[in-house]
């Protein structure tokens, strides 16, 4: 039988011939620190492809060595069929970045950061001119041409980054974490322009340690945690594998938790229980039926009444924590 781990690297190598990305035992140390530590990736044409996983699990780390910017210590690489650090230049023609931390210059209007960086490309004012018109309409910032960057939203300044990354109509885009930080209605408008961006073709690629951005955006994604992938697959296989289609959260108060739980392994059919700090989740088919048992219980005496009682339908940070006994965002 494979191991967890020998499971999760096949379905996310996939079976596809052709890879926009293909990755074989990526590792990235840092002195004695391995913050990568052996990943494996076969990413497709026109899929959106997630990295899922709290902070310092390695994701920014391993999207510098798909941009080619940090040297990998070890492991196998190809974009697009050229190695990064073979030829660059080569990659980084058909290549957009998205980095972590906005890196506009504020000074500068929306239009000039766009026309700025395509001069970077040496892509000719004659393509860049009605490009910057073009991009800006894509990002919906037509009305901010040449407001300065540093008076933007953050969520404009991350549309004009995306827009700014686009400037050389590449086939593979790479985002890490693109949407930290913003309020949700900002997130729900950047959704909708990589989705549209996705619906053009181009591959996708981002980080992220929301688990709603991976479940919305990604066709399949890879759980990243300790530099190390745990797990591979749809969002809705991994939902389906590791976790159940339903969790009831219910909390039993401070110092409660941890005996409620025990009686309720013991007396309920739930598939799983995971407890955390100020709240116990059950896993099953049915949360009704697992709430019916909690009130039950609590009627009888046997455990004390909830503080709160909730249903809800799993999710990714379900996948998350029963793979790693930790919440993806502490
Ligand atoms: N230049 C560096 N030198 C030493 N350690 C580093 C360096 N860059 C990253 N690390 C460490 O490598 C680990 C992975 O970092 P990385 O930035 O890839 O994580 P991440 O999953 O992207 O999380 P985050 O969302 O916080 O950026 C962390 O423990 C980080 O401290």
């Amino acid at each position: 039988m494979p191991s967890a781990t020998e499971t999760a690297t096949e379905t996310a190598a996939g079976t596809s011939g052709t890879s926009v990305i293909r990755a074989r035992g990526l590792r990235k140390h840092y002195g004695d620190f391995h913050a990568v530590q052996g990943i494996d990736l076969d990413v497709t044409p026109g899929e959106c492809f997630g990295l899922l996983g709290p902070n310092g699990a390695g994701k920014s780390t391993t999207m510098r060595m798909l941009a080619g910017v940090s040297q990998r210590t070890a492991g196998e690489l190809s974009i697009m069929g050229i190695d990064p650090e073979e030829d660059g230049p080569a990659v980084r023609a058909h290549l957009g970045v998205v980095p972590q931390q906005d890196n506009l210059d504020e000074e500068l209007t929306a239009r000039d950061n766009l026309l700025i960086y395509g001069r970077y490309f040496g892509l000719p004012y004659s393509y860049l001119k009605p490009k910057s018109l073009e991009l800006l309409e894509f990002a919906q910032l037509t009305d901010k041409a040449d407001t300065k960057a540093d008076a933007l939203s953050g969520g404009m300044k991350r549309r004009l980054v995306i827009a700014r990354a686009l400037v050389n109509e590449p086939q593979l885009l790479l985002l890490d974490e693109p949407t930290t930080g913003l309020d949700p209605q900002a997130r729900h408008i950047l959704w909708d322009r990589l989705y549209r961006l996705k619906e053009r073709g181009t591959t996708l690629v981002l980080t992220t340690h929301y688990m709603d951005e991976a479940e919305q955006l990604c066709d399949r994604l890879v759980v990243v945690d300790g530099g190390q992938i745990m797990a591979a697959g749809t969002p809705q296989a991994l939902i389906r594998e590791h976790a159940s289609r339903e969790v009831l959260e219910v909390r039993f108060g401070t110092d409660r938790n941890e005996a409620a739980a025990e009686v309720l392994r013991a007396e309920t059919r739930v598939h799983r229980i995971e407890v955390l700090p100020d709240r116990v989740l059950l896993y099953g088919d049915r949360a009704d039926e697992l709430q019916d048992a909690v009130t039950a219980l609590a009627e009888a005496g046997r455990v004390t009444a909830p503080v709160t009682a909730l249903t809800r339908r799993a999710s990714l940070e379900d996948v998350f924590l029963i793979l790693t006994g930790r919440t993806l965002v502490d």
